[in-house]
This record gives C-alpha cells, structure tokens and sequence, in this order.
C-alpha cells in the first residue's frame, strides 16, 4: 500500500492499494463516527462496482442508502445535486454521517459539492474509479458543477477524509477514458515534473501506472498544502485549463471529454508562449507528440474568437485581466496577467 498525506487544514491520507475497494468499510469505521453512509455513483460505475462498496459498509455496521445519478459531464448541474438533496433528506443523513463518492470526476465533484453543502457541510470519501480521478480530481477537495455560462462556476472547496484509490478499477474503464485521464498526468510533467515527462515520451505510462499515480497526487499535495484555496501557486494546475474549459463551454460539455480539452487547450497557449517569446521554441511540439502517443488530440475546429470569448468568464479572470498558465520549458510553469481586450491576440498563433 502507498500512503499521500495530504496536509491541508483538515489533513487526510490518500491510500492506493488494489482490492482497498473491498476495505473501504474499515476505513470508513477508523476515520468516522457516522451511523449513516449514502454512496453516490453514476449509472456505469454503480454496476460494476457499488455492491462491494456497499458489503464492505454494512459489514461495519453502517447503514447504507445509494444514489445513482445517469453517467456524463452533462449530468454536472444544479439540477442533479438537487436529487441528491432529495435523497439525504429521505434518509435522514445527520451532521455525523458521511458520503461516499464512487466513480469518475463528475461523481466525485458533485458528491462532494452535495457534501460540502447538505446540512452546510458534511464529511466524505472519495473513491475515485476513473484515471483522471485517480490521477487528480479526487485530491484537493475542489467541488462543484457547471453552469451553461461555463465550467466549473459554482462550487466549494471542501476537503474529503480519505481518498482510496484502487488501481484495480482502471481495468474496466474503456481506453478513450484512458486516454483522457493522461491529459492531465501529461499537465502534471509540463508543470512542475521534467523527468515525469520524459518517463512519459521514452516508456508506456500504463505499463506503470501506480507509480504515475503516486507521482501526480504527489504532485498536486504539495501544490494544496502550500496554497489550499488557490490564492497563487495552485493556479499552476489550471495549465491548458483555460483554454480547455472554453472549448468544454463551446460543446455545452457534450461529446468532447474533459482531459482531451485540456490536450488542446495545452498545446494551444504553449503555442502563443512561443509566439511571444515567453517559451522555449521546440515545447509545443513536444507536447502535441506525447499528447498523440497517449491518444490525445491537439487541435479543434473551435475558433481563437470563440475561445478567447468563453475564457472570458473563468475563474482567473479579475477585473479587466485573466491569469494565463505558461510555460518558460518543460517543467517550469508561471502564471502571466494578460488583459481581456488582448486575449484574442494573445492565444492566436
Ligand atoms: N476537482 C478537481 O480537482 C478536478 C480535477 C480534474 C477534473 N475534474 C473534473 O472531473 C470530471 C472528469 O472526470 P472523469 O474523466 O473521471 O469523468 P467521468 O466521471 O464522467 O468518468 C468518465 C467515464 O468513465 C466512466 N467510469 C468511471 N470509472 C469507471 C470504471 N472504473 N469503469 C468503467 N467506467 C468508468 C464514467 O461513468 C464516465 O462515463 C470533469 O467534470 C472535470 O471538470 C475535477
Ligand atoms: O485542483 C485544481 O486546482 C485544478 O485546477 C485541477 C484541474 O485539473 C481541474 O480540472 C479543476 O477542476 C479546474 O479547476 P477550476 O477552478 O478551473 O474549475
Ligand atoms: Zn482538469
């Protein structure tokens, strides 16, 4: 077993194990005094994997309600937490009591905004079953859902208690979402990690993709611990997220995936930081080939006016400027103020 402690203002461990699935019960029991479990999961996952979930809790004496809510990033809305109000009101889900989110990024962002906000805060567990969540989404205890005006608008920073990854759950996820999940493994060597990146170009990342996991959720704890709500440094994780998310906003979140956005959304402004000299010339095409080797695309139809228009309201915007993710190489990231009425001509390349 690999233990992250993660030490934000309410520290927790993220452990990753295979098979800690059927263990998550014992942990639940160590870590909490709930009497009540309600696991949230989406239509896919809760198939495969729910009924062990579920065992592993009754087995330690919790009683368990279930909530599955239809699989897709189109499900990441006001409307579907509301549901999950519904369903811890019925059961009768106290302060002491605890969510369970099982499954991807969607299911873990909006378990966990259910969380942050029933009852103005309860705790929860994050068992993240995709790669990208396994890789990132389920640290850091960001939370929230999106609103047509864009990705990610409403939400609460809220920290879970544990996060349990078993590695095991990657065997059933289909490969375009593994695929997806490296866009981000990717983010993480194009930011802070040079020798990750290379691992990246000369091996195959799936071949060890335990040691990927350790070494990104590493990556962004010591990130959260030195900046928790994001007042600087975290912004760093936003790199190719800017851009990305426009063009998640220009689809209305439908038939293009969130790590394949942010592919393009990278390759883009390591693009326009070559073009301004901000960047070391050669760094985009080093990243469009690995974004390729690991199935990514780099490109899409999506015009510069069109993306700059829905980067416009994103959270790094303040003011009359935007905080734009750059690159000087490989491995070294920094944050550049760039004005609204310049960004047009700023991302295009
Ligand atoms: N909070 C954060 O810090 C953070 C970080 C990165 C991304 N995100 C968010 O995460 C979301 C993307 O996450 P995602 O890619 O996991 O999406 P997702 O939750 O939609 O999962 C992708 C697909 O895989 C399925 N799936 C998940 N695990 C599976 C498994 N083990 N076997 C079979 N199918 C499985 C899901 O049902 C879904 O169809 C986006 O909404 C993004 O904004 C949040
Ligand atoms: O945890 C963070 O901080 C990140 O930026 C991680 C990103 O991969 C993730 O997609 C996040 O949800 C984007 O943050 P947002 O604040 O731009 O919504
Ligand atoms: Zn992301």
């Amino acid at each position: 077993m690999r233990t992250v402690r993660v030490d934000t203002g309410k520290p927790y461990d993220i452990c990753i194990e295979r098979g800690i699935l059927d263990k998550c019960g014992e942990y639940a029991k160590a870590l909490s005094k709930a009497e009540k479990v309600t696991i949230i999961s989406d239509s896919n996952v809760a198939p495969l994997y729910m009924d062990r979930v579920k065992n592993s809790l009754e087995k330690e004496g919790f009683k368990v309600a279930t909530h599955i809510f239809k699989a897709g990033e189109e499900q990441k809305h006001l409307g579907s937490i509301a549901e999950m109000y519904n369903t811890l009101a019925k059961f009768s889900m106290t302060r002491k009591d605890i969510v369970v989110a099982l499954g991807g990024g969607v299911v873990g962002d909006m378990a966990g905004f259910a969380a942050a906000s029933y009852l103005r805060g309860i705790d929860f567990i994050q068992i993240p079953t995709s790669l990208l969540s396994q890789v990132d989404s389920s640290v850091g205890g960001k939370t929230g859902v999106d609103l047509p005006q864009g990705k990610n608008l409403v939400g609460a920073f809220h920290q879970p208690i544990a996060v349990l990854i078993d590695p095991d759950t990657l065997k059933t996820l289909t490969d375009d979402y593994i695929c997806d999940g490296m866009g981000e493994v990717i983010k993480y060597g194009c930011i802070k990690d040079e020798k990750l990146f290379e691992n990246l170009e000369n091996q195959n990342a799936l071949e060890h993709i335990e040691d990927i996991i350790e070494i990104c959720v590493s990556i962004k704890r010591d990130v959260v611990n030195r900046d928790e709500k994001e007042a600087g440094e975290r912004k760093l994780l936003n790199f190719g997220h800017t851009l990305g998310h426009a063009i998640e906003k220009i689809y209305n979140f439908k038939g293009i995936s969130h790590g394949m956005a942010v592919a393009i959304g990278m390759v883009l402004i390591t693009k326009a930081g070559e073009k301004h000299g901000i960047t070391e010339k050669g760094t985009a095409d080093k990243i469009c080939a690995l974004c390729k080797k690991y199935g990514l695309p780099t490109t899409d139809k999506s015009t510069f006016e069109q993306m700059a228009q829905a980067a416009k309201g994103d959270k790094k915007t303040a003011g009359s400027s935007i905080d734009l993710v750059l690159l000087t190489k490989i491995g070294d990231s920094f944050t550049k103020k760039v004005e609204l009425a310049n960004l047009c001509d700023f991302i295009t390349t």
